[in-house]
């Protein structure tokens, strides 16, 4: 028992670290970081994203750990909240005081605490299911800091990063995991299948992160943007998107950590089926 406990915390820990080493590496994306450049953002590099998610890894283990065969509860919630905190803290340590990965830290971590609660055997329904209902419970000892994301979602009366969670990421069940599996089933690359769920993601998210750098003139660009390129689906339209979001300060960060969640969901549902050898050789990397 506790064996297959700490097999699962590890495991899930690797996937979704490899899952936000995929996201940042997918290439190209708007406004972005990718393997080409670094998009909107001056403070932020590929090499500073990948060592930011290696150094999440323990953060995403500590919650599994602790949320293995658990249910929602008022204390579960506070205990994890305090570990997404400290690995918060570990990030910008890490990251030289650099917002890499807040966004994700919180959807990837109550994803795998439900996952966890599930021993790795819950279906995606499941999991963000119990993700919403966590993301629900009160945190006592949340500080309250000001936040990009808090004065956007008071100003706009938009969701945020919490509201998706604690809706359940409906635009993870409803847009970028069913556009991934289509794009799959189509006979799509896996990279393209990849981004199309980022652009679908985009297409639909009320993002914090583009309403605080440019209001909803810049979320509604964004928007038009994405779902223009699911209608024509050039690769190299990609490349032109990019230019004008960078050119704009577009920066669809919020959608960047849903994609990283979605890949995570993704992969974690063969934890059941794979078999045990080549799982913890994949997972090594
Ligand atoms: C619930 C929290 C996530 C806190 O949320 P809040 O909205 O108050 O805080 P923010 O600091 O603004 O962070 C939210 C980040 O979430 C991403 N996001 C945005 N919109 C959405 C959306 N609709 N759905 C899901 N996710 C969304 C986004 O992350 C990306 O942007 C980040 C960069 O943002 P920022 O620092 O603002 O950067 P710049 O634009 O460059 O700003 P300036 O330089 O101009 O200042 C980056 O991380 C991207 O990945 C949002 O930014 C949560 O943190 C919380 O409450 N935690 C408490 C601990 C806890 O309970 N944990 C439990 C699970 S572990
Ligand atoms: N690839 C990326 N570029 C910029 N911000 C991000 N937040 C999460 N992933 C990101």
């Amino acid at each position: 028992m506790n064996n297959d406990k700490q097999t699962f915390s590890l495991t899930a820990a690797k996937v979704a670290k490899r899952s936000l080493i995929e996201e940042v590496e997918l290439t190209p994306k708007p406004g972005l970081v990718d393997r080409s450049n670094t998009g909107a953002h001056q403070d932020l590099t590929l090499q500073l994203m990948t060592t930011s998610a290696e150094a999440l890894t323990d953060t995403f283990e500590k919650i599994a750990f602790i949320s293995y065969d658990c249910s929602p509860s008022s204390s579960l919630r506070e205990e994890i909240a305090a570990i997404g905190r400290d690995g918060e803290k570990r990030m910008f340590e890490v990251t030289g005081g650099v917002n890499t990965h807040k966004g994700a830290i919180w959807a990837i971590g109550l994803l795998v605490s439900a996952a966890s609660m599930g021993k790795g055997m819950y279906t995606v329904e499941e999991n963000v299911t119990l993700a919403g209902e966590l993301a629900r419970l009160p945190d006592r000892y949340c500080p309250a800091t000001k936040t990009n994301g808090g004065n956007v979602t008071a100003k706009y009366g938009v969701g945020g990063a919490r509201g998706e969670a604690q809706q359940g990421f409906p635009h993870i069940t409803q847009c970028s995991l069913p556009m991934l599996k289509r794009s799959r089933a189509d006979g799509l690359t896996e990279e393209k299948a990849r981004l199309n769920a980022l652009l679908a993601l985009i297409a639909h998210l009320d993002d914090t992160c583009i309403l605080h750098r440019g209001g909803p003139e810049a979320l509604s660009f964004a928007k038009k943007q994405a779902a223009l390129f699911l209608t024509n689906g050039k690769i190299d339209y990609l490349n032109t998107l990019d230019e004008d979001f960078t050119r704009r300060n577009i920066s669809p960060g919020g959608s960047a950590d849903l994609l990283a969640a979605t890949l995570f969901l993704d992969k974690i549902q063969t934890y059941k089926t794979e078999d045990k050898v080549r799982r913890e050789y994949e997972y090594t990397i």
